[in-house]
């Protein structure tokens, strides 16, 4: 048998695509692949590029479930959002992870590539920002870093006046029959989630008869699920920082470590940590 013909036979498998799709045209790999340029002659760019770019793929992905989520918690069709806010939680871990791969990088490498960056920085990801909007973390003053970008400011400032998953979740306590206060269903959705007693009040009745309210529990563990393992990431992301470039002040201009160590005390979804207390 001549070798072309062995190659034609290998397993059955299709060889010629010059008439059909192949693998690397459906996923677009041309494109993906060509986006690695490197600006530095250092060897550890690569890594630091291809981590960020798969974050933000990640991210992407999370984008997709979670508007989702908030269309089918918006109308009361809960078992499709658990399912999306299951695969969104095991993203964020799959993140959590990645960062034992950029740790790899020490100070040095990482000195070596960062003048090449110069004032650009993960705090001008903006679906990293649309994440944290979807999810409640609102901040109007975010939006001033996409002024360059009228399309990126526009989503960003569609996402800042949209209800948030936890703003639906709150909403369906109400149409379950839960007493919610009306200031909080109508409160300001540019402004992040604050504590609400009435909110408070609705999850308690919930965690304390699930049999009742079976469906509002599990998207309540859903949502606590994703909150921890975001939590997780902040944590990953700040301690990685710190092993890397130690207290230097950002490239995106804040102070670095102590404002991500800010960012830990954020708290997406406030009752339902609260009311554990309670409990
Ligand atoms: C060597 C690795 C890294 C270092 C030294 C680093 C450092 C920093 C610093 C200092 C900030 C604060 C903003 C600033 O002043 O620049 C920041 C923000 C940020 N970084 Fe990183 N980072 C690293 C890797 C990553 C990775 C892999 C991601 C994944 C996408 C990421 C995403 C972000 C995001 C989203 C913010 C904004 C956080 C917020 O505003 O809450 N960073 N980073
Ligand atoms: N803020 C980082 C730079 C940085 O990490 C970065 C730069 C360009 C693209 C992505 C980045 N990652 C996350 O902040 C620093 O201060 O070194």
């Amino acid at each position: 048998m001549d070798e072309t013909k062995k190659d034609a036979d290998w397993h059955g498998a299709q060889m010629d695509f010059s008439r059909s799709m192949s693998y690397g045209d459906y996923l677009g790999l041309d494109k993906i692949l060509s986006a690695q340029a490197p600006l530095s002659p250092n060897h550890n760019e690569m890594l630091f590029i291809i981590q960020h770019q798969t974050s933000e793929l990640w991210i992407k992905l999370m984008l997709h479930e979670l508007q989702a989520v908030r269309t089918h918690i918006r109308t009361d069709d809960l078992p499709p959002a658990f399912k999306m806010l299951a695969r969104v939680a095991r993203i964020m871990d799959q993140l959590v992870h990645a960062w034992d791969v950029l740790a790899t990088m020490t100070p040095p490498e990482y000195s070596a590539i960062r003048p090449y960056l110069a004032s650009s920085s993960g705090f001008q990801s903006f679906q990293y920002r649309e994440l944290e909007f979807i999810l409640g973390n609102k901040n109007a003053a975010m939006l001033a870093v996409h002024q360059t970008s009228p399309e990126h400011h526009a989503l960003l400032e569609r996402e800042l006046h949209a209800p948030s998953i936890y703003d639906e979740a709150v909403r369906l306590l109400g149409r379950s029959g839960l007493a919610i206060a009306p200031a909080r269903l109508d409160a300001d959705p540019t402004r992040p989630t604050v504590q609400d007693d009435s909110v408070m009040a609705a999850w308690l009745e919930v965690y304390r008869d699930p049999e009742h309210h079976w469906a509002l529990y599990e998207l309540a563990e859903k949502l606590v699920d994703l909150e921890t393992a975001f939590r997780f990431w902040r944590f990953r992301h700040v301690s990685t920082v710190e092993r890397i470039i130690g207290f230097k002040t950002g490239t995106g201009g804040t102070a670095g470590v102590s404002y991500l160590r800010k960012m830990l005390d954020v708290v997406l979804f406030p009752e339902l940590f609260a009311l554990r207390t309670a409990l």
